[in-house]
Formats: C-alpha cells, sequence, structure tokens
C-alpha cells in the first residue's frame, strides 16, 4: 500500500472544482510573481470542462502562462474528440484567452511522426512544470498511457517528452506526455469524479504493476507531490 499522496474528497463535484480552481490559481500567480512565467499541463476527457470554465475566470497574469496538454487524441484540431478543441473551449476563455498555448496535434499523419515537433514546441516552456492536472480513466490509465498499448512500457520508461501510443481499448492514436515530463513539475493534481473512479484509484495502490495500472507511475514515487481531488 502506498500513501505518498494527499486524498482531498469532497461531497460534490462543485466544492471540489472551486477549491481546486483556486488553489492552482494561487500557484500560477506565484509562479509568475517568483520567476516572471508559469506552466499549466492540463488533461482532457470528460471530466475537467466545469474546472476548466471557472479557472478561465480567475485573475492571474495569464499572457506569463504556459499550457499545453498532457495527452492528445491524433484527429483534427476541430474534431469532438480532440483535447486542444476542449481546452480551447472552456480554458482558453475570458482571462484565460491571453494565455501562451500550445498544443500536441501537428501536422504530421501520425504521432510517430509529429512526436519530435511536439517535444520541440515546448522547449520554451517553464520547467519544471508548476502545475499538472491529471485524469484517470476506469482501466487506470492517465495521460494516454493506456495499459492496452504495445508503447506503455516506452511511456513510463522513455527519457523523451512525447511519446506515441496506439491503444487498442480506446479509440484514435495519441501522443502523451512520458512518465518523465509529467513527473518533472512542482505539483501534480489528480482530479476524479464518481465512486467507481474511486474504486479504480484504490486498485492502483494495492496493484504493483504499473504497466496494468499506469496512474500508479504518478501515485507511487517520492519525486513530485501528487494531490488527488475525488467528489461523489
Ligand atoms: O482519453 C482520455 O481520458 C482521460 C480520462 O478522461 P475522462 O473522460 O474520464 O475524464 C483523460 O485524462 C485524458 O486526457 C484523455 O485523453
Amino acid at each position: 500500500m502506498i500513501k505518498e499522496s494527499v486524498f482531498k474528497s469532497f461531497d460534490d463535484k462543485s466544492s471540489l472544482e472551486i477549491q481546486l480552481a483556486e488553489r492552482i490559481a494561487k500557484q500560477l500567480q506565484e509562479a509568475v510573481d517568483t520567476r516572471g512565467k508559469a506552466s499549466l499541463i492540463v488533461s482532457g476527457g470528460s471530466t475537467p470542462l466545469k474546472l476548466f470554465q471557472l479557472l478561465s475566470k480567475k485573475s492571474i497574469d495569464w499572457s506569463e502562462v504556459y499550457i499545453t496538454l498532457a495527452d492528445e487524441r491524433w484527429v483534427d484540431n476541430d474534431a469532438d474528440a480532440s483535447n486542444e478543441k476542449l481546452v480551447r473551449e472552456h480554458l482558453l476563455q475570458n482571462r484565460a484567452s491571453n494565455a501562451k498555448f500550445r498544443g500536441l496535434k501537428n501536422m504530421f499523419s501520425s504521432p510517430e511522426e509529429g512526436c519530435l515537433m511536439a517535444s520541440e514546441q515546448l522547449a520554451h516552456f517553464p520547467r519544471p512544470f508548476d502545475v499538472v492536472i491529471l485524469g484517470m480513466g476506469n482501466d487506470g490509465h492517465t495521460c494516454s498511457w493506456f495499459p492496452c498499448s504495445e508503447e506503455i512500457d516506452t511511456a513510463l520508461n522513455t527519457e523523451d517528452v512525447c511519446v506515441a501510443v496506439n491503444p487498442v481499448s480506446a479509440p484514435n492514436p495519441r501522443l502523451s506526455l512520458s512518465k518523465t515530463a509529467i513527473l518533472a513539475s512542482r505539483q501534480i493534481y489528480l482530479h476524479i469524479v464518481g465512486e467507481q473512479k474511486l474504486s479504480v484509484y484504490r486498485q492502483a495502490l494495492e496493484n504493483e504493476d504499473a504497466n496494468s495500472m499506469p496512474i500508479r507511475a504518478v501515485l507511487a514515487q517520492h519525486k513530485t507531490p501528487v494531490d488527488v481531488y475525488w467528489s461523489a
């Protein structure tokens, strides 16, 4: 059993989103005040929509905040499955419309071909990343570290920033930040909602094989602080 992460439980989704948005905004502004700029890595999927909307209204020097994705589906940027589309529609709005956003998807036809360019685009991001917001799937994946993919070992062990992933049980080829890149951060938040994800999270704490439960690669490490925000 691992107990390194802080677990915060909320009775409802809305209280979680309000408090997490407040905390992230404070950390980003502190980073700008201290180091002149800040970096924020965000996930896609369905969980963070309201959190993004709240964050977008926070009073931060957004023009000094560099934002990218933890992972992307290799689809057009205007496709419904695109994480970039989600971020543009829900986070890069209001005050956050001034942020410096770099997506992971580029003109190459596959994530394997686009991987190098995507990594290079992130070269000017402030490191370590100030804040990383992760989600988690019911199969225990985070970012696009899919347990069903052939690339899972690479995603968890490469020193490269990005990795191409082809999940078998989920749609779309993906480009994901690697474990090495994600852990080179000052603060990671795992944002999960619902009883099923709580159960998956608990299984990940018990299961010693990160390849079959990749979120464990984030939870079972001592390098980077991880706060888990869960609500019913
Ligand atoms: O495919 C993905 O799934 C996870 C979890 O998504 P959710 O819909 O269950 O919130 C997400 O964190 C990741 O960025 C996304 O590409």
